[in-house]
């Protein structure tokens, strides 16, 4: 069994930053975290990928050919229908050589930022089929910028859209609020409200504040207590400089995916593990938690 992460999110959410921040923060206690990059387009980030599908397909191929013209966009759709047409070569980048035994691997997929790829198309599904066809244990892990549900009806906006994500991919899936180090104190608060939803309080922002919600009163309500009464959404807060935080959610995504309960935990020869261990007693997190993050 192998382990992954699918990272997916709107453009700029933070998703390459997620990943350098989970893979730095696995290796100070020793264990091996790979990142794999699946955006052809990616220009810079922090971490060395393990596999890049650039050295497959870039970008430009897509958009330079004389044949094809493919702006941005349909260009992004282009190089990862062409990774799935050629799904060995991925196959083997993953398993790079025999003698690497890959049983228990842990990798976080960096996902390109079009949403639609995971919401409507069935590429993220296809990709994800693949790898559970080589024995990968996969999670989604979906982050939308905080800095973007700071009021009633960019929340149910960003609700829906994780909703739309989850149920297309019919993976276990966790949600992230990404940033949460550059809110300011009133607007934490104001996002701590809704991360136990509560659909009255909702209500009353969008009626308030903006025209859809003075439109569409009982629809937004009906949205609220749906969100509320099944549980479908919750987001957990990530603020990147909070170690704790972030060994929160790591802990969280394992147990998703039911790691560490039968693989052996990868780690550094060479490393001296801390004395006092996470007992992993931890891991359910509760939104008071972060209140003070
Ligand atoms: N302060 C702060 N900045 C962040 C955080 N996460 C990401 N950023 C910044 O936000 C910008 C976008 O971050 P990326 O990690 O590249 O976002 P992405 O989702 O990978 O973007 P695309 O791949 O283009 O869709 C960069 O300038 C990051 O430095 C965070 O937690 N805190
Ligand atoms: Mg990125």
């Amino acid at each position: 069994m192998r382990y992954a992460q699918f990272v997916i999110g709107p453009a700029g959410s933070g998703k390459s930053t997620y990943c350098t921040t989970m893979q730095r923060h696995a290796a100070d206690s020793g264990r091996i975290i790979e990142i794999v990059n699946l955006d052809p387009a990616a220009e810079v980030f922090e971490y060395q990928p393990f596999v890049d599908i650039r050295d497959l397909i870039h970008l430009d191929d897509a958009m330079e050919d004389e044949e094809l013209h493919y702006g941005p966009n349909g260009g992004l759709i282009f190089c990862l229908e062409f990774l799935l047409e050629n799904s060995e070569w991925l196959r083997e980048a993953l398993n790079p050589d025999m003698e690497h035994d890959t049983d228990d691997d842990y990798l976080i997929f960096d996902m390109p930022g079009q949403i639609e790829m995971f919401t409507h198309l069935d590429i993220g599904r296809k990709i994800i089929k693949l790898l559970e066809d080589w024995d990968f244990r996969v999670c989604s892990v979906f982050l939308v910028d905080s800095q973007f549900m700071t009021d009633g009806a960019k929340f149910i906006s960003g609700t829906l859209t994780a909703l739309s994500v989850m149920a297309n991919l019919e993976i276990p899936h966790v949600n992230i609020l990404s940033k949460m180090d550059l809110l300011s104190k009133s607007a934490r608060s104001q996002l701590e409200k809704y991360l136990e939803p509560d659909p009255d309080a909702l209500l009353n922002e969008i009626v308030d504040e903006s025209a859809w919600g003075r439109k569409h009163k009982r629809l937004s309500s009906a949205i609220g207590s749906l969100v509320q009464d099944y549980s479908l959404v919750r987001f957990t807060p990530l603020n990147i400089d909070d170690e704790e935080n972030i060994s929160d959610i790591l802990l969280t995504i394992d147990n998703v995916i039911q790691y560490g309960e039968d693989a052996d935990v990868k780690i550094r020869e060479d490393f001296d593990p801390p004395e006092d261990n996470d007992d992993g007693e931890n891991f359910m997190h509760d939104p008071e938690d972060y209140a003070n993050l």
